[in-house]
């Protein structure tokens, strides 16, 4: 069975005064598919395909420019963050039984002007990617309001620790990758696009190009397929969210296979990842002691270090 594809049209953005039995009829819904699967397709949400192939464009104007003009943009180079900037391939391992991933990625954790950004070459960069990261924090936070409604907690439980997504204090990240052509002839054993992983922080939103190659685990512990569905945005649990929600909601690992042999398309996506403000206490929802309670950004640095190695994180 395929992934839940839910209609989000009565909460779109743009859209106040929504009422209270259609929020809570959404948000069941959206529970539902969370405990269930852990990703889900929101149609309607305001956030139209036409945007999404904008900044996937802009994206790859920079990523298809010569190696010498995106390492000043390396990531480890922004004083402003230490994750903001761009990973050149097999520079990350999201599965560390894996050789490197085969994807170029670029991150923007700090939306600040005074930053050093792509302009040659690639006009535009940073405003069409910066609107696009505010359209997705606003989506994000109606997200967050249902999700917490869909657990009978106050709708502002979440909210309240998501307050300065897109500033200094908080670490939300808007990913553009890009999946360059594959030459099978010099991919190593078991090399993968994207390894085996699952998200980190609260949610995640995700954007893909046509082709294929994403898989999500289901609770069966099998990989089913999780096709672009133009005009919807996939939205996924991450781990801190799952440990928030003492594991009521879950977090599926996912990863994006090869393309087959010979076909030497190019593949993108675009990833929101939602984290709590870096100062946040994070305990669970519920009351209970499932998990003791944790500093966000001490937990998103570990996870980094586990999965990278001190040094990596920092390349
Ligand atoms: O490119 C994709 O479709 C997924 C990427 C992903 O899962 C990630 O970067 O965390
Ligand atoms: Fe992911």
């Amino acid at each position: 069975m395929g992934l839940p594809v839910l209609d989000f049209s009565v909460y779109e953005l743009g859209k106040g005064n929504v009422s209270v039995a259609k929020l809570e009829k959404l948000s069941k819904e959206l529970r539902k598919a969370f405990t269930e699967v852990g990703f889900v397709y929101l149609k309607n949400t305001g956030i139209n395909q036409e945007e999404v192939e904008k900044v996937m464009h802009v994206s790859k104007e920079f990523f298809c420019l010569p190696e010498d003009m995106k390492k000043p943009f390396s990531r480890g180079s922004f004083s402003c963050n230490e994750f903001h900037g761009w990973i050149a391939v097999e520079n990350e391992i999201l599965n560390p039984s894996r050789p490197g991933d085969l994807k170029e990625a670029y991150n923007i954790t700090s939306l600040s002007a005074d930053n050093n950004w792509p302009s040659e070459g690639v006009e535009d960069f940073r405003d069409v990617h910066v609107s696009f990261f505010l359209r997705c924090k606003d989506l994000s936070l109606r997200v967050l309001r249902l999700m917490a409604l869909g657990l009978d907690l106050e709708p502002e439980v979440f909210l309240n620790t998501h307050k300065h997504i897109g500033s200094a204090v908080n670490a939300t990240t808007l990913r553009s990758l890009y999946y360059p052509p594959v030459n099978s002839t010099c991919v190593k054993e078991n090399q993968l696009r994207c390894g085996e992983h699952s998200d980190y922080g609260s949610i995640t939103l995700l954007f893909q190009s046509p082709e294929s190659g994403l898989q999500v685990l289901n609770r069966a512990g099998e990989y089913v397929s999780a096709p672009s569905i133009p005009g919807t945005v996939l939205i996924n649990i991450a781990d801190l969210m799952q440990r928030w929600t003492s594991d009521v909601y879950v977090s599926a690992a996912h990863r994006v296979l090869l393309p087959p042999a010979g076909d030497s398309s190019t593949r993108q996506s675009l990833a929101f990842f939602v984290h709590p403000d870096d100062e946040a206490m994070i305990s669970c929802c519920d009351g209970s002691d499932k998990y003791p309670p944790i500093n966000s950004f001490d937990y998103l640095l570990s996870r980094f270090n586990d999965t990278y190695g001190k040094k990596q994180a920092l390349v």
